[in-house]
């Protein structure tokens, strides 16, 4: 792992010509911010003294209490290779601090931090890897998005078909560049959609990474004039983009979800830890699905969950046991989606499972039927519980669970449940095209 110092940056940026620097940052709603620099302002920025207006920035603070300061974090620095090679750019994703010098309660990279921190006091490193699904739609003559595509391939197909390949590859070429060890990529299951799985790291690396993956498919899509959207279902009836979450944790370099002696071959914690993930499941499906769209892929019939149960043979439950054992050995979480703010889902996510390890939550008994073909009565009778079936029901959710509430920490939590309500409200008021459709001839 890098371990920059003050002095290796300040060389970095001589010797590789860089001309600006982004000091990067996100939002409670996941969306990436920045501020450029130029070199000549880089030792002021090392030094944890650059100032924002955090007021304008959704989820920070009010007017009153609007300085914020960002510390970059030295080893996230990285040149991007889209832009010019001549006076390049790098960036350096930071940390949102307050002028007194605490870090901010509101910026969701500290959330993370903090969540990372439980696990290291009892030994843990939490790895994970997820895996980003998105579609690749044309762009209108203004260059704005459409969900219009001619492709028709499916899963797994190549060229002439896939007409995505030629991004695609740009794409992966682009984020090795950037030190991302790309373990696949393919064409998915609906028409122009597309996945490109990268390797596990640690917690903080990955959402690092999550967040630097979709700002490079998103900019290498626009090279070859095409939009790139992690928007969670854009359109009915076919596949909805997820981002499935492998989890593992680690004790002294060597993991602890696997033990050969075990049916499954899973070990106590690991079966804790699927426990706590199910235990608040329902509590977190705001912040792992956060927009009204992404109740919209969690329905019957589109590979995506439903209902809260899990299986070491079949994908339909929420969570998967992949067939890889010893370092490999993982909890798959597949609810959430890539419209998620990734410092936040990873801390909920890793909370709730060390919440099963340390009350030693046991899960009910692994589901190995397909869950969409029991009946009701059938899924009452194992008790198996369904994921909220809509934003306003995970909003509601998440104000019973006094547990997530605390991971988010009062500042996140209010203003998060607030915002979300609003959005709802908002929705909730609006004349669908599908109410026109299904109403305005018939009443
Ligand atoms: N021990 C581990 N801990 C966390 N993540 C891991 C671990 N081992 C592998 N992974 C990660 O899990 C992800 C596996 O992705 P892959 O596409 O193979 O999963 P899959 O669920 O079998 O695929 P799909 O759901 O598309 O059928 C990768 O990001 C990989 O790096
Ligand atoms: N696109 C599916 C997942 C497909 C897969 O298993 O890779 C989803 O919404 O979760
Ligand atoms: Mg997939
Ligand atoms: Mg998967």
């Amino acid at each position: 792992m890098k371990n920059y110092t003050k002095e290796d940056i300040i060389k970095l940026v001589e010797d590789e010509d860089v001309e600006f620097i982004r000091l990067q940052f996100t939002d409670m709603f996941g969306n990436m911010k920045n501020v450029a620099i130029t070199a000549s302002q880089l030792e002021k920025a090392l030094d944890n003294k650059c100032m924002f207006d955090g007021s304008s920035i959704e989820g920070f603070v009010r007017i009153e209490e609007s300085d914020m300061y960002l510390y970059p974090d030295y080893n996230t620095f990285q040149i991007f290779p889209w832009r010019p090679q001549q006076g390049k750019v790098a960036r350096l994703i930071c940390d949102v601090y307050r002028p007194n010098g605490e870090p901010f309660e509101g910026d969701p990279r500290y959330i993370l931090k903090r969540a990372v921190k439980e696990a290291e006091k009892l030994g843990y490193r939490f790895e994970v890897g997820p895996e980003c699904e998105f579609f690749l739609f044309h762009t209108d003559e203004n260059g704005l998005p459409t969900t219009l595509t001619h492709e028709q391939a499916g899963y797994f197909d190549l060229g002439p078909v896939d007409f995505g390949e030629n991004a695609r590859r740009d794409m992966v070429l682009t984020l090795e560049e950037m030190n991302f060890v790309i373990e696949a990529s393919h064409h998915e299951v609906a028409p122009a959609q597309h996945e490109i799985d990268f390797k596990y790291d640690e917690a903080m690396k990955t959402a690092d990474n999550i967040m630097t993956f979709k700002l490079a498919v998103k900019t290498i899509a626009k090279r070859h004039g095409l939009h790139a959207t992690f928007m969670p279902k854009p359109k009915h009836g076919i596949n909805g983009s997820g981002m499935h979450i492998n989890m593992s944790l680690s004790k002294n370099g060597k993991n602890i979800f696997a033990d050969a002696s075990d049916d499954f071959g899973l070990s106590k914690e690991a079966y804790y830890f699927i426990g706590g993930i199910m235990k608040h499941m329902k509590g977190m499906a705001a912040i792992t699905n956060p927009l009204i769209n992404s109740y919209k892929r969690l329905v019957p019939g589109y590979e995506a969950p439903v209902y809260i149960a899990w299986s070491a043979t079949n994908r339909s439950p929420l969570i998967r046991i992949p067939a890889s054992r010893g370092e490999g050995t993982r909890v798959e979480l597949r609810c959430p989606d890539p419209s998620a703010n990734p410092y936040l889902a990873l801390a909920v996510c890793l909370r709730a499972g060390l919440d099963g390890i340390q009350n030693k939550i046991m899960p009910p008994e692994s589901v190995s039927r397909n869950i969409f073909a029991m009946s009701e009565e059938e899924r009452e009778m194992e008790k198996i519980e369904a994921i909220p079936g809509t934003l306003i029901e995970a909003v509601h959710e998440l104000e019973k669970d006094e547990f997530i509430q605390e991971v988010l920490g009062e500042h996140i939590y209010e203003k998060y449940i607030k915002a979300k309500k609003a959005e709802w409200a908002e929705y909730s008021s609006q004349v669908t095209d599908w109410e026109i459709e299904a109403y305005l001839n018939k009443y």
